[in-house]
């Protein structure tokens, strides 16, 4: 076994909710403590952390990104090596993001590359998004990269695919939570209640129309209620429901349509139940927008190898704050192929190791080449 599917492994044994990686941050922390230290320098930030490599003769200041934060799953892979944290799960690969982006420090730690580099290792991806504190953070600020490069497995593309596109990649996002509050009471009175069962399932119907019914065909957009909370017992009438979902949208206006179409349905419940509701979009991340020139010239650098295999994809309508990162600094970001059965966010995710060094060696390579060709 190689160091790097260990450090996946050990890694794996450990996720932990956005904001709160302090056993991740410590593993990463003292594995880099390991690596000879003349080019770096560290930094943390809350429970992210910040290496910088310094190169011989910089001129520019390249940035990989890594997230760093579990999911709320209970996992169900074969592994001998799963969660030691109850209840959560590195179901989205941020587990591998990670030792890539230790695979990239110690190459560069070791073989000296000619331009600067910080590899970011960033907490809370999956919320409420460490990126964009973390770019307005004081330690990020004198290290801002000149172009920034982010990853993400993509379990349905064969180890050795790196898939990307200019232009945009990931969606906008928005969370949705909305507390519906009405009147409690015994299952066998529903006429002295007021039943936010009732009203919560109503209306998780009722949002579905949004997509079918108002949002143009040709546009793309999802909106899911992924968990529903409501009352207390099987022969107690609700006094409240809680539907929390998640908004995706390829423009900023369809997600202003979208809301709109939300809060609209959201009041015809409050008349139509007689009930209150509250509406709290919680945190939303911009679209992954990757810079035509740069993201062209990586595909192209790509296309030239005979160890991977490239793919001009679609965009998808999964979210990602690595959005903020290309919103102020240009670069892009890829899929890379873990082929896998299971999809992100499943409890039986098992992305394929192999895909670890496929992924240093390409990041590698690549900032190897551009540091050579000299910015001017
Ligand atoms: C790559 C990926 O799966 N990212 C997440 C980002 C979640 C953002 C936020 N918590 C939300 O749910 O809107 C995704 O679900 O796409």
């Amino acid at each position: 076994m190689t160091t790097f599917t260990q450090i996946r492994r050990d890694l794996h044994r450990i996720p932990e909710p956005g904001f709160q990686e302090f056993k991740t941050q410590q593993y990463l922390l003292d594995y880099i403590a390991t690596l000879p230290q003349q080019h770096l320098e560290i930094r943390t930030w809350r429970t992210g952390i910040l290496v910088y490599i310094h190169g011989s003769a910089p001129k520019r200041r390249f940035g990989y990104r890594a997230d760093m934060d579990g999911l709320p799953i209970v996992e169900q892979t074969s592994y001998d090596f799963q969660s030691e944290h109850e209840g959560y799960m590195h179901a989205c690969g941020h587990d591998l993001h990670m030792t890539i982006g230790l695979g990239v420090v110690t190459h560069f730690a070791t073989t000296q590359m000619t331009d600067d580099l910080v590899v970011i290792f960033q907490p809370a991806e999956e919320g409420p998004g460490g990126a964009k504190p973390m770019l307005e953070s004081a330690e990020l600020a004198d290290w801002m990269p000149d172009q920034m490069i982010g990853l993400h497995v993509a379990p349905e593309y064969p180890v050795g695919t790196i898939a990307t596109r200019a232009g945009i990649l990931f969606a906008n996002t928005s969370e949705l939570f909305i507390d519906l509050i009405g009147t409690g009471g015994h299952a066998a009175y529903p006429h002295k209640a007021n039943d936010m069962v009732v009203a919560g399932c109503q209306l998780v119907g009722q949002l579905q129309t949004i997509i079918a019914r108002n949002i143009n065909p040709l546009d793309s957009a999802v909106v899911t209620i992924g968990k529903v909370e409501g009352g207390t017992k099987q022969n107690i009438i609700a006094e409240r429901a809680r539907l929390e979902g998640t908004i995706r949208t390829l423009s900023a206006d369809t997600m202003i349509a979208v809301k709109s179409r939300i809060e609209a349905l959201v009041k015809g419940i409050e008349a139509g139940f007689e009930c209150q509701a509250e509406i709290d979009w919680g945190s939303n991340y911009l679209q992954v927008f990757n810079e035509a020139t740069l993201t062209h010239e990586f595909m192209g650098w790509v296309e030239q190898r005979s160890d991977v295999n490239l793919v001009e994809c679609t965009e998808a309508m999964t979210g990602e704050d690595f959005g903020y990162f290309l919103d102020r600094i240009p670069g892009f970001m890829f899929w890379l192929g873990v082929d896998t059965p299971y999809g992100l966010h499943h409890a039986k995710l098992e992305p394929s190791e192999d895909a670890i060094e496929v992924a240093i060696t390409t990041i590698t390579d690549y900032l190897s080449w551009k540091s050579e060709q000299r910015a001017v």
